[in-house]
């Protein structure tokens, strides 16, 4: 037999731009980056994602909960190499292309209030603006700078640094439920970041032990059949897991295991 098509939840189920959580109270509704935030600050939304960039352009109130660890960049002023553009004080009073005019406004106001610079907003490709004679300098994202020196520009100054982030309405009446995601998500983060630890080591190196391997609190002890030695396991970060196990091999340590995590809840998240 065939779905009743007026269903609203099996017409909400069928949307690309929707998608309901099966075991959650949430639907998560995917919306362009530079709108989130006022759909957040609105109370349209509880929380979104998108990049701290956005949310600062946008000005509007939310309260960040959570750096997410991708999107990396840095919005920077950019010019030709080839022109006298050295200091973003050079452009004040001149035309600045941009797809963040409220930033960029603000920028070179702050400045040079005395100056009056032209700032135009343009979508997208803004790196294309000064060859194009539209532009003596932009404000566009930098991550690896590609983008950039393709189109002949450096960097004169660096505006801010941005990264995705989780933020919510301030005033959302849903306070448990999105405290419930935000511990969600970091405890995934602090899992994907974090590796288990456990080695011996004797009990006269145990202090020094501790110091290359603090854990998060304190790191668990647990006693071995030889009364000179003690088992240690306590979370660290992947990132360091490499020269850890190098430092507690020097002090003697021995039986050195990691172990990836695959979800956590940890204090201080
Ligand atoms: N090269 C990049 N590296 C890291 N983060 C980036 C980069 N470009 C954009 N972002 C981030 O992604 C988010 C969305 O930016 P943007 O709207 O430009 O996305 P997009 O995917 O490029 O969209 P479109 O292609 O429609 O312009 C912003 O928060 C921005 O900081
Ligand atoms: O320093 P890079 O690694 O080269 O990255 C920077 C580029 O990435 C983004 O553009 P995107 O690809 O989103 O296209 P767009 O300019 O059309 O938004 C940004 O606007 C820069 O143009």
């Amino acid at each position: 037999m065939s779905e009743p098509v007026d269903d609203p939840a099996r017409q909400l189920q069928n949307r690309l731009d929707i998608a309901l959580a099966t075991n959650f109270d949430l639907a998560l509704v995917f919306l362009p980056a530079a709108d989130i935030a006022l759909y957040v600050a609105e109370g349209r939304v509880d929380l979104g994602i998108t990049g701290r960039d956005m949310v600062q352009e946008s000005n509007v109130d939310v309260q960040e909960l959570l750096q997410l660890g991708f999107g990396k960049c840095k919005l920077c002023v950019q010019a030709p190499i080839k022109s006298n553009i050295k200091n973003p004080k050079d452009l004040c009073g001149k035309r600045i292309v941009t797809s963040f005019p409220t930033l960029a406004a603000k920028y070179f106001k702050e400045l040079d209030p005395t100056k009056t610079t032209s700032i135009h907003y343009v979508s997208g490709s803004v790196e294309a603006a000064c060859a194009l004679g539209l532009a003596d300098g932009i404000v566009d994202l930098v991550e690896t700078g590609d983008t950039m020196r393709a189109a002949g520009l450096e960097v004169v100054s660096e505006i801010m640094t941005t990264e995705a982030l989780l933020v919510a309405n301030p005033h959302t009446a849903h306070k448990e439920l999105v405290d419930t995601f935000r511990k969600r998500i970091a405890g995934a983060l602090t899992a994907e970041r974090h590796v288990m630890i456990e080695y011996n080591v004797e009990r006269a190196r145990l202090a020094e032990a501790v110091k290359i391997t603090p854990g998060k609190k304190s790191p668990t002890l647990s006693p071995l059949d030889d009364a000179n030695w003690v088992a240690v396991k306590c979370l660290i970060l992947l990132s360091e897991s490499n020269t850890k196990m190098d430092q507690l091999e020097k002090i003697g340590a021995r039986d050195i295991l990691i172990y990836n995590i695959h979800n956590c809840r940890v204090s201080n998240e």
